[in-house]
């Protein structure tokens, strides 16, 4: 059933520690993606081919732009905070897990009402300490998932109103109902379940068609599943092992980006892997959607 391969090639050979979440902004036509174990926030101009980054002193999981001016909402290893890229000013939101000193945030997204979704691992073992939390863009913050242990992609389908998400231990992609008005989740159950030896589902994206592209950490590669039938429907082989997330851009939003890892990988490794850590691209012959910014 695996109809095509591709290959992604190297747009940016950053080394990065572990570059993560990449998203879309195409008001600027640049690629906003962190470096979580960097600390760093680094926006991509593919046009000049130029990356500027800026350093943080804590551990950003995942940032995301805000729907109006030109600022970032941060899921940062101490919680959620607007960011100012100007005067480079946090202004913290909430911290649900201040007393859990093991754990951080991780990956994070927006859905289609502009609420903010990230949540977080355990840095120290796979205990399921962690949770997914829905930020709203009055500023509220709720629980949605409670016992994860290492958050990571998100996606909505096309109408709106499935929410898929990653446990990344668990090798699965799961579903849940979501009603739209209140951003509420029901119905659990998996869509997509990664075979074993091929690491572990990281970041995700959804095409233009409903399907998910799910990086696979570990496992050298983003495949694309059909969600309904739960079949593979091809992969795009990265030249790197730790593929951590990706997100469709470009002026005809028929690119993926692709991020990657350094973190952990021994010195043979990384003879073998020499731009692990970099951003990498593939033209998908399918586009993506618009990328949600924080409506907060
Ligand atoms: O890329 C991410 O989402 C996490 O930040 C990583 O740390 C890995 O997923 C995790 O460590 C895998 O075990
Ligand atoms: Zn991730």
């Amino acid at each position: 059933m695996e109809s095509w391969q591709l290959t992604a090639e190297l747009i940016l050979d950053e080394k990065a520690a572990l570059s993560e979440g990449p998203v879309w902004d195409h008001r600027s036509g640049r690629l906003l993606w962190v470096d979580i174990e960097g600390m760093r926030i680094h926006h991509y101009d593919p046009v000049q081919g130029t990356d500027r980054s800026i350093q943080l002193d804590q551990r950003v999981g995942a940032a995301v732009p805000r729907a109006e001016g030109d600022g970032l909402v941060l899921a940062l290893e101490h919680g959620f905070h607007l960011f100012d890229i100007a005067t480079e000013r946090l202004t913290k939101l909430a911290d649900p897990e201040a007393g859990l000193p093991e754990n951080r945030f991780n990956d994070g997204k927006c859905d289609e009402a502009g609420r903010f979704w990230a949540g977080t691992m355990n840095c120290e073992n796979s205990d399921p300490t962690g949770a997914l939390y829905c930020l709203e863009p009055d500023g509220s913050l709720r629980k949605a998932i409670d016992g994860v242990s290492c958050s990571n992609g998100l996606g909505w389908s096309l109408d709106g109103r499935t929410m898929y998400y990653i446990d990344s231990p668990t090798r699965q992609v799961v579903a849940y109902d979501y009603e739209p008005a209140a951003g509420a989740i029901s119905n659990r159950r998996t869509v997509v379940t990664i075979p074993e030896g091929e690491g572990i589902p990281d970041g995700m994206a959804v095409d233009g068609e409903g399907m998910l592209w799910v990086a696979q950490w570990g496992g050298w590669r983003v495949s694309c599943w059909n969600p309904q039938t739960g079949e593979r429907l091809g992969f795009v082989r990265v030249p790197a092992a730790q593929v951590t997330s990706c997100a469709f851009g470009g002026p005809d939003w028929d690119e993926l980006y692709i991020t990657t890892a350094r973190t952990g990988l021994s010195e043979e490794q990384l003879v073998q892997q020499p731009h692990a850590g970099g951003l990498f691209r593939v033209k998908t012959g399918v586009k993506g959607r618009p990328a949600c910014f924080y409506d907060g």
